[in-house]
């Protein structure tokens, strides 16, 4: 053997093989890496411009805005009377004898509108609270005029609450640029206290006796920020978990029945979403998203309200009053604002104001009975509003307005469509580059497994003497590794011969004792562990000896001898490395490759 390299061929190729493979992966993982970071960048550039397109929408279209929502007819002979309330374009006009009042909102949802109708006018308003602002929505109305239909939704037709809180995971999963966490808290504002309504059970309580364990109190922070110190805070991690909560709290409510309405709100119920948000490393934001359904405004009387009930009517009715202050402060922009007038007005302080985005749906009803109410609730809607009335532009201002609504419209609808293919861009890279790095880490445990493995089936690959140039060994493993002999290795006639006979028997005891070691029910199981360990291991041996020496025949395993069908012998080693190793190194199955080492050894 003396000056001869002996290889552990296997080993030599699969190294090779495996730097190659390793090679690439690594190759493809740094422009991968690339990729997704150059894609998160266009991302990241693409939402600020979204975000400040959207900003601009929403303050051309007015920070507080609002809309109408007429509620169908409900009364049976209805049909026969004309309703006073008509919609033109934006406008309701209200007529009764000897009046004709018109008023002008953001956007008119008639009888005929659709919970969905509505929830498509709310969305725009729900991005600007995932991007960190504060944003308030809020139903106002007269008492059965539909705020908690349009809030809540009922027998199946989901109202704004929970189409939103969809609409945030939704959102929060397609979003690959940020992390979002949410969570929910809900509130009732009931003759001027707070009341808790995700505490665990409380008796529902209706009764000037209030429940003292629910008053919460409300405080404002340095910066700001307000505080409802005590409240239930709870953190949603998927939608089914937030319905719950949301039902939950719906159920904790205070109700009652009322001449108007069967299930009359008796206090304003507060729905409060917290939203956090990070992306990339940068500071976390954090924003709120209220949806209050506000008690009923009404005319006591009318109502039939006495007792218990019309205190409640009175305390509702005092804090809208205050809403409508504090409202009409922000919109005159006066200095001093009436946050502190009423419970509602306080808790909502940082989320009315700058910065802040609000919604205000109002609510009427069609019908000739409630007339008056209908123009108490558009007089609070036309002072609600932030924007001067489309009546008080000039047709040029206006249609300017339009142009560049439409302007920022598109250019928002562009670029979410665009964040929508980056989002899918970078989805795809990342399992791309998932995929390269577990064939990478299965490449490295592969190539670290055969180093470290006591056995290899060594291999006389050629003969060198010591002064033999780096270019001839390299010359000996590339011929190793293509699986070529050197002639002065190629088997004589007589040798095949003797080889040929001596292999045959040395395979024949292999067998034997290979059948002896597994039993037969393992052997002959087409697909049990042990029959595709053997299958794999057979494979692994014609690796080393069918590629390297295809004319010597070495280890012509016989299927029908071990009861294995299409057991064809291939010659990709990489297949199964780890069966082969495991069986390769049982002394059992060495000692017949030492014959034909011994063998090959004599050739030389
Ligand atoms: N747009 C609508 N489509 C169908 N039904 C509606 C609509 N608006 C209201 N309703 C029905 O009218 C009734 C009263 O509605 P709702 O309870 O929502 O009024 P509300 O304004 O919340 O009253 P309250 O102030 O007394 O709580 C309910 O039965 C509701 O289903």
């Amino acid at each position: 053997m003396e000056g001869h390299v002996i290889v552990p061929l296997e080993k030599l190729s699969l190294e090779l093989n495996n730097g190659g493979i390793m090679l690439n992966h690594d190759k493809d993982i740094s422009a991968l890496q690339e990729e997704i970071s150059a894609l998160r960048s266009r991302q990241r550039h693409l939402d600020h411009r979204r975000q400040e397109a959207l900003d601009k929408l929403i303050d051309l279209k007015g920070s507080i805005r609002v809309f109408c929502r007429v509620r169908p007819s409900i009364s049976a002979n209805n049909f026969m009377t004309k309703s006073p309330v008509t919609v033109e374009n934006e406008k309701i006009v209200v007529r009764a004898v000897g009046i004709k009042k018109e008023f002008s909102v953001d956007r008119v949802f008639d009888q005929e509108s659709t919970q969905e109708d509505v929830f498509q006018e709310v969305k725009p308003i729900l991005r600007s609270a995932l991007d960190g602002h504060n944003v308030c929505i809020l139903a106002y109305g007269q008492t059965g005029t539909g705020k908690t239909y349009t809030m809540e939704g009922n027998n199946g037709k989901l109202g704004i609450v929970p189409r939103a809180i969809q609409e945030l995971f939704s959102h929060a999963s397609q979003d690959s640029s940020s992390t979002y966490s949410f969570s929910i808290s809900m509130l009732e504002v009931y003759m001027g206290t707070v009341r808790d309504l995700l505490t665990p059970r409380q008796p529902l309580f209706r009764s000037t006796e209030c429940n003292t364990s629910s008053i919460i109190s409300i405080l404002a922070t340095k910066s700001g920020a307000v505080e409802v110190e005590g409240l239930t805070d709870v953190a949603i991690q998927d939608l089914k978990k937030a319905n719950q909560w949301y039902c939950r709290g719906r159920r904790a409510r205070s109700t009652s029945w009322t001449n108007v309405n069967d299930v009359s709100s008796r206090s304003h119920c507060l729905t409060r979403i917290t939203i956090k948000r990070s992306s990339g490393g940068t500071t976390e934001e954090c924003s709120k998203l209220w949806l209050v359904d506000l008690g009923g405004s009404e005319r006591l009387l009318k109502t039939g309200a006495s007792g218990l009930t019309m205190d409640e009517g009175k305390a509702i009715n005092l804090s809208l009053s205050a809403l409508g202050d504090v409202i009409a402060a922000l919109r005159r922009k006066r200095s001093h604002v009436p946050y502190r007038n009423s419970k509602l007005t306080q808790i909502l302080s940082d989320s009315l104001g700058d910065g802040s985005k609000v919604l205000m749906v109002v609510h009427i009803s069609p019908s000739d009975d409630d007339i008056g109410e209908t123009v108490c609730s558009l007089s609070f809607a036309k002072r609600a509003r932030s924007i001067e009335s489309s009546k008080e532009l000039s047709e040029d201002i206006k249609k300017l307005k339009q142009k560049r609504i439409a302007e920022l419209d598109k250019e928002i609808c562009d670029a979410e469509q665009e964040l929508k293919d980056l989002n899918e861009q970078i989805k795809r890279a990342e399992t791309s580059l998932e995929e390269r790095k577990k064939l990478s880490s299965s490449a490295c445990q592969a190539l670290s497994d055969e180093k470290g493995s006591p056995r290899s089936t060594l291999v006389v690959v050629g003969h060198i003497d010591s002064a033999e140039s780096p270019q001839a060994t390299e010359k000996t493993k590339s011929r190793a590794s293509h699986g070529s002999v050197p002639h002065f290795m190629s088997p004589t006639v007589c040798s095949r011969q003797r080889h040929s006979s001596a292999s045959h028997s040395a395979t024949k005891t292999r067998l034997t004792k290979s059948v002896n070691r597994y039993p037969a029910a393992e052997l002959s199981g087409s697909h049990s562990f042990s029959y595709s360990s053997c299958k794999n291991a057979a494979k692994a041996r014609s690796v080393a000896f069918s590629s390297s020496m295809p004319k010597m025949k070495c280890l012509p395993l016989k299927s029908d001898q071990i009861n294995m069908s299409n057991n064809s012998i291939d010659s990709t080693a990489a297949s199964a490395p780890r069966r082969r190793e495991s069986f390769i190194s049982r002394p059992a199955q060495r000692a017949p490759l030492h014959q034909h080492r011994r063998r090959m050894s004599s050739l030389t």
